[in-house]
């Protein structure tokens, strides 16, 4: 297995540690870059086989895998300056970043791969997309919980614009769960009762014979509860308004 370098130990950088290790094995070695001290030096204590490295040279330096996982708008100064061999693989984790730019602010001619990891890496529970398809990067994901390579950038981005969704499902449950404390619920009952509600639409997704459409339908009684908020809530108008924000979020990512 490659060795595997992190510049970025954020929320994802810290995800991708954790389910590489997740099987309790030291093994592929991992180098990490100082910058969010906390987390690496937490990472390099809790597992064999992981280091921190003095600077992001370093860790291009000591791994034959780079994954670039800072915010879009620290990448020029995390980066810039970097030597950058023709034999690394770079891996950038960047939403919005195009591999033109990117290969721009590195000066190499490495190959460059992008991905979509989520935080259930850690679990080894999430599919990753990538672009372009790379045999030993697809793999690396496939370990994580599978890897869905797509066509180009442009296909990418479609999927980077839907992994924007994520956080507003939950505020949604959060929602919920206000609206029902604000009608006399023990917020903690109404927490518990809401998650477990979306627990079991979480399980029902794991059956890929039915279409979300079939599932929608299988969970509704006609002229029923659920017919009746999605058809006066999540209306035409209310659709047309999520399609309109993922247009705006897929602009501001080409
Ligand atoms: N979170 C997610 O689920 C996903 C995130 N991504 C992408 O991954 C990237 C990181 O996201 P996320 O982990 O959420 O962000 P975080 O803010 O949690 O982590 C970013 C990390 O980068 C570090 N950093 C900043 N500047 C430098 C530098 N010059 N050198 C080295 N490290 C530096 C930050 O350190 P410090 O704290 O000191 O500033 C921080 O630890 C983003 O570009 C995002 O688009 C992609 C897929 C999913």
């Amino acid at each position: 297995m490659q060795r595997i370098g992190i510049i970025g130990v954020g929320e994802i950088g810290k995800a991708i540690v954790e389910g590489l290790r997740s099987d309790g094995g030291a093994s592929p070695e991992i180098f990490l870059s100082p910058r969010g001290a906390r987390a690496a030096a937490e990472l390099s204590e809790r597992f064999e086989g992981v280091q921190v490295c003095v600077d992001n040279q370093e860790v291009v330096d000591r791994a034959d895998l780079v994954i670039i996982a800072v915010r879009r708008q620290d990448h020029r100064e995390a980066l810039g300056g970097l030597k950058v061999g023709d034999d690394k693989t770079v891996v950038s984790l960047m939403a919005g970043v195009a591999i033109d730019d990117l290969r721009r602010t590195l000066a190499t001619d490495a190959p460059i791969v992008r991905a979509i990891p989520l935080p259930a890496v850690r679990e080894r529970g999430s599919v990753t997309v990538t672009c372009p398809s790379h045999s030993e990067v697809d793999a690396l994901f496939a370990q994580l919980g599978g890897a869905l390579p797509v066509a180009d950038e442009d296909a990418f981005n479609v999927f980077s614009a839907l992994t924007g969704t994520f956080t507003a499902h939950y505020a949604y449950l959060a929602t919920l769960t206000s609206w029902a404390a604000g009608h006399g619920i023990s917020p903690d009952v109404a927490d518990r009762y809401v998650r477990s509600l979306f627990k079991n639409v979480g399980r029902a997704l794991n059956d890929e014979s039915r279409t979300l459409d079939q599932l929608a339908a299988d969970h509704e009684t006609p002229k029923g509860n659920n017919e009746r908020i999605r058809t006066t809530w999540f209306d035409q108008p209310n659709a047309t308004a999520l399609a309109e924000a993922l247009d705006g979020l897929l602009t501001d990512l080409r």
